[in-house]
């Protein structure tokens, strides 16, 4: 079971003889197995909090606590799986052996079967092929696989779908919903897209700007498993126009 706990954490950067703040206050938790998702503005700081769960760079106040132990240990031990915007595949290297890199990284056995994870992701008879030879949603799956390879406790999404087209985008957020219940994780999603973020999480986190802090926790009260045909429910639509509201604020009052 790997709750993610933040509590109190900002985050600073040192920009030329400047200081900008990234983050400040942030006091959330992700319940072990849920599904969140972090939406607001260009430069809220979605990213740098990813990255601080992460262990990427260390809060410059605060604490954040994977499972029983801090981001670093996390970290060590493989138990956090990060799925970024571009896939970053290795050209070279075929679907199975880009799949299998992290466990070679880290010098162990794959924790789950390389070609059973293909399959999983919906590539079964591309083992053998290059990137070059996959669509972009394609590639993106093996980046799922990969960030699955040594069975994370905790996978950390940032806008894994931001360049696919709407259709592709949707299909991937059905599979990803399949993947994530199979795997167990812990899972905290990045985007920008309001419907992606209902249609996918227990819980929206949104955010606001200058610097970074939560200005509304939405709890998604659906059903799963999800279809595509909820978008259409009534209630769906209330869901997104809560978020849609955290994130516009007076900007959505019709003037009188
Ligand atoms: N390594 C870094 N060094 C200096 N400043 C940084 C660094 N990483 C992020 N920042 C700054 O922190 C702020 C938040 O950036 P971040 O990338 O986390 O935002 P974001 O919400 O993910 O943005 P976007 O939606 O545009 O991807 C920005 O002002 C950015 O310039």
């Amino acid at each position: 079971m790997t709750e993610i706990a933040i509590s109190g954490v900002s985050k600073s950067f040192s920009l030329g003889k400047g200081e900008i703040q990234a983050l400040a206050d942030i006091e959330i938790t992700f319940p072990s197995g849920s599904f969140t998702a972090l939406i607001g503005p260009s430069g809220c700081g979605k990213s740098t909090l990813l990255r601080l769960i992460a262990d990427v760079f260390p809060p410059t106040t605060g604490s954040i606590r994977v499972g029983d132990h801090g981001p670093d240990a996390a970290r060590l031990s493989h138990e956090i799986g990060f799925v970024f915007q571009d896939p970053t595949l290795l050209p070279w290297r075929n679907v199975v052996e880009n799949v299998r890199l992290p466990a070679e990284v880290a010098k162990i056995a794959p924790r789950r079967d390389p070609a059973a994870l293909t399959t999983l992701v919906g590539l079964a008879g591309f083992e053998e092929a290059r990137p070059s030879q996959l669509s972009g949603g394609m590639q993106q799956r093996v980046a799922i696989a990969r960030a699955l390879a040594l069975d994370p406790k905790v996978l950390l999404m940032d806008e894994p779908f931001g360049a696919l087209d709407e259709i592709t985008r949707q299909r991937m957020n059905m599979e990803l919903l399949r993947i994530w219940k199979e795997s167990g994780a812990t899972a905290v999603l990045v985007t920008h897209s309001i419907s992606e973020a209902v249609f996918m999480a227990d819980t929206v986190v949104v955010l606001s700007a200058n610097p970074g802090r939560v200005s509304e926790v939405i709890s998604v009260d659906l059903p799963r498993p999800r279809r595509l045909d909820l978008m259409r429910d009534a209630r769906f639509n209330s869901y997104e126009n809560k978020v849609r509201e955290a994130l516009f604020g007076d900007d959505m009052k019709v003037p009188a």
